[in-house]
């Protein structure tokens, strides 16, 4: 095993043994508690220049395969564990993810202290990091402490046009087809169209610099903005077309960075959270049903909005309708006079539980009902 190093902006430095691809990366270090679904996350596209730990002290039990990545490629910027599996063992694998990591050039590290890592995530919150292997790790601690910290931040930073397809493609629907979406993809899943499909939906997925008129072009009972990296306060192209969706009175329906750029649209603001939601047990409670999910969240940042009651916006009244049960934010949002709504966590569930999967039902009522 050769020697890395994880350095982390505020000058702590962890050391470990390199894994997948040697050499150097820069990002936002941050921390998943899922237990499971290690490829779902290193595929989500919304983890774009972020460093990922793992709580979860083994990884890589059941290798990769060809049927759970969530886009075409690993996404994140680099990858921490506590304990590499050694053996890659499940009927579906048809590789390791050590190779899978090093084939795609994304360098990893083992280290003891992922647990460390975390506790001192929670209490500084989430920051730049650097992971160094191989040649890069010769230099100095000094000076790799003062790459990290002329690393990008992730305040202020454009990432979904670059994860984002080139060129629009359709998803057609399984069975009887009943509704047409447009989904702009900010750095969609593949769970999400699918999701959509199995209920009926043809998917029309577009660029995330779609305009509202290229949106309507595409004569939708209903328009879809998906989960997406980088800063929501950067992406004010994706603000301007939901706005002239919203304009023309089409059905709506968002998540995460679609829920922030909802959000955005009806003139709230959106922050960071000091450490940010990534795992698969969130509690979620639905105000309007008070039912309690427990579910899939990828976010940094978060909506800013009163949730003491309706508030007026630009689309007229609107409301919080989901809280996180943990930390008390904003979780989802609606209209109350226009059919339009969002959550910010992953009723898609790729990976994590499907309590919220009915949020799919509850966007083909509203077209059905739209009609
Ligand atoms: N999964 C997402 O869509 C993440 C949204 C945004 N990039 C955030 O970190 O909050």
């Amino acid at each position: 095993m050769n020697p890395a190093l994880l350095v982390l902006e505020d000058g702590r430095v962890f050391r470990g043994a390199a894994y997948g691809a040697e050499g150097e990366t820069f990002g936002e270090m941050v921390f998943n508690t899922g237990m499971t679904g290690y490829q779902e996350t290193l595929t989500d596209p919304s983890y774009a220049r972020q460093i990922v730990a793992m709580t979860s002290p083994h990884i890589g039990n059941t290798g990769v395969n060809d049927e759970d990545p969530e886009s075409r490629r690993i996404q994140v910027a680099g990858y921490v564990v506590r304990e590499p599996a050694r053996v890659a063992s499940n009927w579906r694998a048809t590789g390791s993810l050590g190779s899978a990591l090093r084939d795609q050039g994304v360098v990893g590290i083992a280290i003891p202290g992922t647990r460390a890592l975390t506790r001192h995530l929670r209490d500084r919150g989430a920051m730049r990091a650097g992971i160094f292997s191989g040649a890069a790790a010769a230099a100095g601690e000094d000076a790799l402490l003062e790459r990290v910290r002329g690393s990008a931040p992730m305040e202020g930073a454009d990432l979904a046009r670059d994860v984002s397809t080139a060129e629009p493609y359709v998803v057609p629907a399984i069975g009887e087809k009943r509704f047409t979406v447009a989904a702009v993809d900010l750095g969609i899943k593949s769970m999400t169209p699918r999701r959509m499909a199995e209920r009926g939906c043809e998917v029309h997925v577009l660029p995330a610099t779609a305009t509202a008129a290229d949106i309507l072009a595409v004569d939708p009972d209903g328009v879809f903005f998906s989960n997406g990296p980088g800063d929501p306060s950067a992406a004010g192209y994706a603000v301007d077309a939901l706005r002239g969706v919203l304009d023309a009175g089409r059905p709506f329906f968002g998540i995460c960075f679609g829920n922030q750029i909802f959000g955005r649209a009806l003139g709230l603001g959106t922050y960071k959270l000091r450490f940010g939601h990534r795992g698969i047990n969130q509690p979620v409670q639905d105000r309007t049903t008070g039912k309690v999910d427990v579910s899939a969240h990828n976010h940094g940042f978060a909506v800013d909005a009163p949730a003491d009651g309706p508030f007026d916006t630009p689309y007229g009244r609107a409301e919080v309708t989901h809280v996180n049960l943990n930390d008390g934010c904003v979780e989802g949002l609606r209209l109350l006079d226009r059919p339009a709504f969002s959550v910010q966590y992953h009723p898609e569930a790729a990976a994590g539980p499907h309590d919220a999967s009915g949020l799919f039902d509850r966007f083909c009522e509203m077209m059905e009902g739209s009609r």
